[in-house]
């Protein structure tokens, strides 16, 4: 597990928008090296913000959509097409507007998909798409995703897990969330093995009402509390913030990106 790096944006519009340019710069070194990347998304308002300002930007056409492919952290468990659903977020803020390779987009599946409304067995048939996709030199159930990026919520969840909630113990890759103190109550989430094998983990945050969250998740707290301060890359962790999201960090934690 890597250490943080923190950067400071001036607001949520520059932290979006600067996030996604680095998201096509990794994709597109990734693709150049290996021939094929893979990037996991996050909902909330931030991740949307970064797919609809990645769709935006004409760099996007650098990215060969095809040979990329792309996974969810966590999602809502509703019916397919649902507003609340991330994928549905993510698919009108970005992937219905680029060339994706359909059978590459493996969103998690809904309440009336082909599990029914059994999240349980959703959750294992999203781990199973995932050992599928995994490789050797993965060393585990799951792909070393190169990019998984994670909002934070105010209580310090990401994915789906929340603070003191079971699926913090879970060592299974994808699991149901039931009970889930923000709306939907019923959800599937990557647990915190699954997403330290991402190569990069880049929590996003904006607004003062996170900044309780980023402080602890950079201050040596314990998972099961902070959730996000058990959210680290192998190869690197990037807490991507914007000014309100960092007020309460110590002095020298940060570095400014915009000013
Ligand atoms: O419910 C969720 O919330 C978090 C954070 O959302 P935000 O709107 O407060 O940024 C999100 O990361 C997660 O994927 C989602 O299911």
């Amino acid at each position: 597990m890597t250490a943080p790096t923190v950067l400071v944006h001036h607001d949520q519009t520059l932290l979006a928008r600067a996030a996604a340019a680095r998201l096509v710069t990794r994709i597109v070194d990734v693709q150049a090296a290996r021939g094929t990347a893979s990037i996991v998304l996050t909902g909330g308002g931030v991740g949307t913000a970064v797919l609809a300002e990645l769709n935006a930007t004409g760099a996007r056409d650098a990215i060969d959509w095809g040979r990329l492919d792309i996974w969810w952290g966590d999602e809502r468990f509703l019916p397919s097409g649902d507003p609340e659903r991330n994928e549905t977020g993510a698919r009108a803020a970005l992937l219905d507007h680029v060339p994706v390779d359909p059978a590459r987009v493996r969103a998690m599946p809904p309440s009336d998909g082909p599990d029914g409304p059994d999240p349980e067995a959703a959750a294992e048939r999203y781990a199973s798409w995932l050992r599928a996709a995994a490789r050797p030199e993965d060393h585990g159930p799951v792909p070393s995703f190169d990019v998984l990026m994670l909002g934070v919520g105010p209580d310090a969840h990401v994915a789906s897990l929340f603070p003191e909630m079971p699926a913090l113990h879970d060592e299974r890759p994808v699991v149901a969330v039931r009970g889930a103190p923000k709306p939907p109550p019923t959800r599937i989430s990557l647990t915190l093995p699954a997403i330290r094998a991402a190569r990069e983990v880049w929590v996003l945050a904006a607004g003062e009402s996170k900044a309780d969250a980023v402080r602890l998740g950079l201050s040596g707290a314990g998972p099961m509390q902070v959730p996000v301060a058990g959210a680290r890359g192998r190869q690197r962790t990037l807490f991507l913030l914007d000014r309100a999201a960092a007020a309460k960090l110590p002095p020298g934690l940060e570095r400014l990106a915009s000013p």
